[in-house]
Parts: C-alpha cells; structure tokens; sequence
C-alpha cells in the first residue's frame, strides 16, 4: 500500500560482495558463495524491512564480487545511479582490506564477514574495520558467534538481527538526508527546542530549514488556496465520525456556538494548508497557485502557535493530531511529522521513532512524577501493579497521534502499528475513544479543539528526547517502559487536576536501580526538556544504534549492555563504559555532514 505523502526517492541498500581477487583457483572458488551472501541478505532485508510507505526495502547488488579497487569503484557508480543510501559489504574470505573498502563517507557502513574456517573472512573483518577506523569512517561489524561450515547459505539469527539493525537504523539517516523542517512560526513561548538550531539539520542530519511566518496561515485561509473538494469530504468526515466533548471553559470563557463551529472549520483548514505547506499538492496548482503547489520538501514541521497565533485564531492541536495519526478521511497513510510549539529537536525525535518503526508518534510534555505517597495524599489510595513504584504523566494539548490511544492491536494486546497493518476497526476504536472537546480558552484565546483520550495501559514503549548542550552539540536521551492505566478513580483525580481536555499517557519506565534509572523520579528528574517522543515497542537499541550512525552521544538509557549495537570504533575509545566512549567517539568523528 502506497502512502500519499511522497517526498523524494527511498534511498536502496547497495550490498558488496568482497572477494580475494586472486584468479586462477582462489577467487574463482568463491564467487558463487560471495555472491550468494549478497544475495541471502538482499532476500532477508527485502523480506523482513519497509519503507515508511509500506514498500519492502530495495536493495542492489554490485554487478560483480569486488576483489580490488576497480571493482569497488564500479560497485559506486552502480550504487550512485540507482540511488544507494546504505551499504553492506559481505565476505566469506580474506579479500585486501582498503582495495575493497567503500569510501563514500556518507554511506552508513557495515561489513558481514562470516565466521568460518576453511577461508578466513573475520579476518578481512578485522583488516577492514581497522582501515575504517584508520581512516576515520566508521563501519559497523557483523560476526556471527558460531561457526558456519563453508557451504552454509544460511544467515545465522545473531548475524540477521545486526544486519536488520544496521539497516533499520541506516534507512533513517538515508532518509532524512536532503528533506526539511519546516519552521511555521518562530520561538514558542520561549521553549529552546523552537530556537531551529540550522547548523544542527545541515551538519548532522543533512536536512535543510525552511521558515515561514503563521501570516501564511492568513493568507491561505482567506484566499482559500487548499483543495476545497478535499475539505468538505474531510470536514463530512469529521462531523460525521468525531465526539464532540464538553466544554471544560467557565461560563464567562465559553466561546459561542457560532465561533464553536467557525474554530472546526478552520482548524480543518489549517490540516489542510500545513500538508500543503509540508509536501505541495497538485490541486492547488489547478487552481493557480503553482508555487504554493510545490510545498517545501518537508518531512517534518513545526507550529509555533502559541501565543501569536493561539491567542487570536483556532489553536493547532486539531492539525497536529490528525497529521501525526496514521489515518484521515483519505484513509491509511503514513503520519506527517508536526511537532507542537514548534520544538525542532522533539521534531527530530519523532522523525527518528517514525522512520525507525514506521509507527504514529505521540508528542507529550513530560508533566508531573507521581511519587506513591503523593498519589496516596491526594486519592487516598495507593496505585499498584507496574504503577506501584510511581509513574510519569505524559499530557500536551497537541500533537499525540491518535494512534497514542493503543486501540490497535497486536497478539490482541495494545499496540500501535504501522498503518498498512490498522484494521479499519481499529480506526473506529481509536476514533471512539477520544473526544475534541473546547480548548481551554484562558490558555487559547482563539479557541479550536482539543483531543482528549487516555492511553491504554500495558503498552511496551519508549519515550526519546534530543537535546542541544552548547559545546557539546546534540545529545539523545531515551528511557523504555510501559504505559499504565490506573483505577478510574485515581485517573479522574489526577487528571482533573491539570487540563482534562488534553491526551494523557501514564507511563512507567524500566528501572535499572542505577544512575538515571534509580527510580521512577530520578527518570522525570533526569528528563533534558519540557518534551518527550513517545514511540511504541522497546527500540531503545535501535535508537543508540542510530545515534551513533548520526554521532548523536547517548547520555541516558536502561537498554541492557548486549543489545548495544555501534560502530566498532566506538570500542577504540574505551570498552569498560561504553556510554563514556560514545561521547568520546562522537566528539572525535564530528557530524556526518561537516
Ligand atoms: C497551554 C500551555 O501553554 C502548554 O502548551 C504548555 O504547558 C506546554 O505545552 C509547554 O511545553
Ligand atoms: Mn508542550
């Protein structure tokens, strides 16, 4: 199934087989081995990967075994042509290790070399990751643990896991690479995430910054330069599908039921506008905004709303939520990246989680910690279970797909999917359970909607957060947990306490009892900013592995030691604690795109 947000070509997954190039007996006697390895992988990548839009991974095969520089090089041009974003060399043998190496340094790199006796390919793995370290290009190695017999064409399931992990990760980077954020509106009530650090998007994520001013807004409103076929099917749609909730504003703060339905409509139209903002739209053209039809190549936005443009028009939060789920009145799609209050780096981070697990991203504040004596001082009740320990609220007025309600399932338990996978019963559920009730107007002056659900519990989860030290640069943070409902009683009580329009997520992260991850409050203590991305499933892993693709340092996360997976220079820097050596490595291999 084809996503309708389509900016640019996937990048493919060029796959090396490196080869001894010596003939007359050696080379010859490995080719169709060498090749099968380049082959196995292709299958097992293309079988087992999509891209955000649902399409297995495509991955090209150089045209030969590479046993020497002419090779590598035609191997290049090949992957230039086709569009290679990644690339993988595999081997059975020894082959000459900067002869065959891949030097496009802004290929993420791994090399599969198999564990065997009868020719010794760990040992080009070793020749080849020190001519990758030597030369300052770092490359992740792939050794399976058990010895394979030479005619093995198996992937044993060690080796499969780093190969799709290497990969996941590289497809993020590959993908990012040439898009935009888009910047709508400027600094949000002063949050330092909406200060667009451009440097930061050139140099470590080869993105590039667009900007607009929310005045765009004006104008595309009034001139009316959206689809207007596509809203009114959008705006049936709503009102045919949407609980309206109840209005939370005092008496003297509601807004009119006049001014009630002219906010639905231009929150509609606003969704509308910033879709065109991001990625163009060929209707608009047909009706003479060509320019305005191109969009500006935005895989991920950001609306400032707050104040400027909240404190006289429909805040954003209809927008964000719908552009962040994974289905609208068009159907299944993959989730345009909003991020709220325009904070770029939660941005970021949420195109990280998206790209990585192809799933709908819930953008949060990270509120309060509820300490167990706290929730007993203020429900009389003790909360139990995996909540026992404390927990993390997780609320924003905007932002959380919809998807964030976890009515989707996986082994029937609660999940969110990638969209090619929701059941069009899951939309309904999801749907079902939340309800667009008034904004809070003491906060939003100019009204529209809020989307208020609760997140169901038990999901497997992790919240990420990119942060910006001066001198340092970019740092990741992330902690994997659950989430948690608790007692209707205890829900009300506490929610009730902060704005009950807006989505809540309980969440509880896995305690390590060490560091940031003594206990509940040391995580909330810990946290680097206001926000957090919260992604489904324990990708912790994958997010480190990522990281380090992008010379991102990881300065907090309880992902255990055995499932950290980073370029094998990394070790060069110290192999007692690794999150030291990762600082260290990233700070001496500089940005990706410098
Ligand atoms: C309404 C408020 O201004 C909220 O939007 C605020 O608490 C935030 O979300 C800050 O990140
Ligand atoms: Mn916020």
């Amino acid at each position: 199934m084809m996503s309708n947000r389509y900016i640019g070509d996937l990048p493919k997954i060029g796959i090396r087989p490196a080869i001894d190039g010596r003939r007359r007996g050696v080379r010859e006697s490995l080719e169709e081995t060498t090749m099968g390895m380049a082959k196995a992988v292709a299958k097992l990548l293309s079988e087992n990967l999509s891209y955000y839009n649902g399409q297995p991974v495509e991955c090209v095969i150089a045209d030969s075994c590479i046993g020497g520089v002419a090779e590598a090089a035609r191997a290049a041009e090949k992957f230039k042509k086709e569009g290679v974003g990644i690339s993988i060399t595999v081997t059975p043998c020894w082959c000459y290790g900067s002869e065959t190496m891949d030097m496009d340094p802004h290929l993420p790199k791994a090399v599969w070399g198999f564990n065997g006796t009868e020719r010794p390919g760990a040992v080009y793995l070793a020749a080849v990751l020190a001519a990758y370290n030597q030369k300052g290009l770092p490359a992740y190695g792939i050794y399976g643990e058990d010895v394979q017999d030479a005619g093995d064409s198996e992937i044993p399931k060690d080796v499969q896991q780093k190969l799709l992990k290497f990969t996941k990760a590289a497809i993020v980077v590959a993908t990012l690479k040439g898009k935009s954020y888009l910047a709508m509106g400027s600094v949000s009530m002063g949050i330092a995430g909406s200060i667009v650090k451009d440097d930061f998007f050139q140099e470590y994520l080869g993105m590039r910054n667009e900007y607009i001013d929310m005045s765009e807004f004006v104008r595309r409103l009034d001139l009316n330069i959206f689809d207007e076929e596509e809203y009114d099917r959008a705006f049936k749609w709503v009102k045919e599908k949407f609980i309206f909730g109840q209005d939370n504003n005092k008496e003297e703060f509601k807004r009119t039921d006049e001014q009630l339905a002219k906010d639905l409509e231009t929150s509609i139209k606003m969704t509308l506008i910033t879709k065109d903002l991001m990625v163009g739209n060929d209707k608009i053209a047909a009706k003479g905004w060509e320019e305005e039809a191109l969009g500006r190549n935005a895989l991920i936005a950001g609306f400032q709303g707050q104040r400027q443009w909240t404190d006289h028009f429909p805040n954003g939060d209809f927008m964000e939520t719908i552009l962040n789920s994974s289905f609208d009145w068009n159907g299944k799609r993959a989730p345009y990246l909003l991020a709220t209050e325009n904070d770029s780096l939660n941005g970021v981070t949420m195109a990280l989680g998206h790209l990585l697990t192809n799933t709908a991203q819930v953008f949060a504040d990270v509120r309060t910690y509820w300490s167990p004596s706290a929730v007993k001082r203020v429900t009389g009740k003790e909360p139990v279970g995996k909540a026992a320990n404390g927990f993390i609220h997780l609320i924003n007025s905007g932002s959380a797909a919809l998807d964030g309600t976890g009515h989707q399932q996986i082994d029937g338990k609660p999940a969110i999917k990638p969209f090619w996978e929701v059941t069009d019963e899951e939309i309904e559920q999801c749907i079902k359970n939340t309800k667009w009730r008034p904004a809070s107007t003491e906060y939003f002056r100019g009204g529209g909607y809020s989307t208020d659900f609760t997140t169901k519990g038990e999901m497997p989860v992790t919240i990420a957060r990119l942060n910006y030290v001066k001198g340092l640069g970019p740092v990741l943070q992330l902690a994997e947990g659950h989430t948690v409902e608790l007692e209707e009683d205890m829900h009300d009580t506490l929610d009730l306490r902060t704005d009950p329009t807006w989505p809540t997520t309980w969440f509880v992260p896995n305690i390590t009892g060490e560091g940031a991850f003594t206990d509940v409050y040391s995580v909330m203590n810990n946290w680097g900013a206001n926000h957090c991305v919260l992604t489904y499933g324990h990708v912790g892993a994958e997010f480190i592995t990522l990281a380090s693709m992008l010379r991102i340092p990881v300065n907090m996360h309880n992902v255990a030691n055995d499932k950290l997976f980073r370029p094998s220079a990394w070790n060069m820097f110290g192999t007692q604690e690794s999150e030291q050596a990762d600082f260290r490595a990233c700070q001496n291999f500089g940005p990706l795109y410098k």
